[in-house]
């Protein structure tokens, strides 16, 4: 068992990984929450395979459980599935005594981290993640959303779970297509912080990945940790998690959501802007031509043939923008990283083609 502590100003939450987690639920609630109803949000597919698992083990623990099930993938993470939520929320009789869990990838997180940051003003919230992005990254840190058409993640809060439980044994069943999807993220951590975990995934490969989940999930969830209590409401350092994002959701929204799921999306993201920074003198030479051996390392995309001008229209939307500017996240060399301040005007030339 490991535990990473993520202290914010207000309060600490603990993130635990730990194998075999998800049957131990029960005996753990007490120490978060005094709530003896809950509601555990999942998509379809994580429900079928876990949540009738996590019921048990509440249950046994003297808690009442209401299952609150939509349909899996991307397109979810919108607002008539956060409506359907509330109703089905205000239907259960869910008061601010109780607690919500997400139990889930990245959609069952952003989607019903954001259905308990609003219910009632806010009900209490637990992430246990089931997939790579989740694991790592999507269920530490307290970004909650759902999407627009005009681009991702553009209704949102930021409201912290009050504990994070992670089972790295549930990504036995996960297909290897969000396994890949996963390393995207992975990579992210590796090239802006973490140069020694940019050396073992190069040293390993898809067949031998699965031993080393929990030692990537609390690297990958250790920086997060230090990041985000750092800089809570993304107005400076947080930005560094951004990295291959500005390209990386507009190329998600300019196909159209869950056809470039969001890994993939940050991995053409990180090589195409990479490129671009290489060939301004900002990266060190090689680095593109090393980041992308990764990325296919790991079956992950390194570009699409979206270009400049159809992909912008996304990029005036992102969070990074201020005004007329918009900060991009430069990776000089892998394990570093810096924020740099450009004019929209010029952004242009760093999304290439
Ligand atoms: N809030 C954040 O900080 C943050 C960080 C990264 C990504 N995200 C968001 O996360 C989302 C992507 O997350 P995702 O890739 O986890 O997507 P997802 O939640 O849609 O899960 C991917 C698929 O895997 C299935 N699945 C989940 N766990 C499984 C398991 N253990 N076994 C078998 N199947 C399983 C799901 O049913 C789904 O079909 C995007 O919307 C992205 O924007 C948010
Ligand atoms: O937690 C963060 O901060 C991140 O940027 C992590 C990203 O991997 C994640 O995709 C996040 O949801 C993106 O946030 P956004 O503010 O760009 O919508
Ligand atoms: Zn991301």
């Amino acid at each position: 068992m490991k535990e990473i502590n993520v202290p914010l100003e207000k309060e600490t939450y603990s993130i635990r990984i730990e194998r075999g987690l998800l049957d131990r639920c029960g005996a753990l609630v007490s120490n978060v929450t005094a709530a003896r109803h809950i509601a555990v949000i999942s998509d379809a597919q994580v429900d079928a395979l876990y949540g009738q698992r996590l019921e048990n083990t509440l249950t046994a623990a003297g808690i009442h459980v209401v299952r609150l099930v939509f349909p899996q993938g991307e397109k979810s993470k919108c607002v008539d599935r956060l409506v359907q939520l509330y109703e089905q929320l205000a239907a259960a009789e869910i008061t601010r005594d109780d607690c919500i869990i997400t139990l889930g990838g990245g959609v069952s997180g952003d989607l019903g981290g954001f259905a308990a940051a609003t219910f009632l003003r806010g009900i209490p919230f637990i992430q246990i993640p089931t997939t790579v992005i989740a694991q790592v990254d999507s269920s530490v840190g307290g970004k909650v959303a759902i999407d627009l058409r005009s681009g991702k993640n553009l209704v949102g809060s930021f409201y912290q779970p009050s504990a994070v439980w992670i089972d790295p044994d549930l990504l036995q069943t996960l297909p290897q297509a969000f396994i890949r999807d996963g390393m995207g993220e992975v990579i992210k951590y590796g090239y802006i912080r973490d140069i020694r975990l940019v050396e073992r995934l190069e040293a390993w490969n898809e067949t031998t990945l699965s031993s080393h989940w929990e030692e990537i999930i609390a690297a990958c969830c250790t920086i997060k940790a230090a990041v985000v209590a750092a800089d809570t409401r993304d107005t400076g350092e947080r930005q560094i998690l951004n990295f291959g994002h500005t390209i990386g959701h507009a190329v998600e929204g300019f196909y159209g959501f869950g056809t470039y799921t969001h890994g993939q999306g940050v991995a053409i993201g990180m090589s195409r802007l990479t490129a671009r920074t290489e060939a301004a003198g900002m990266t060190e030479a090689g680095v593109t031509k090393r980041l992308r051996r990764l990325l296919q390392r790991y079956g992950l995309p390194i570009d699409v043939p979206a270009s400049a001008e159809e992909l912008l229209p996304f990029i005036k939307h992102d969070k990074k923008r201020r005004g007329q500017m918009i900060t991009l996240v430069v990776v000089p060399r892998p394990g570093t990283c810096r924020l740099v301040p450009i004019a929209l005007s010029e952004a242009a030339q760093y999304i290439g083609k």
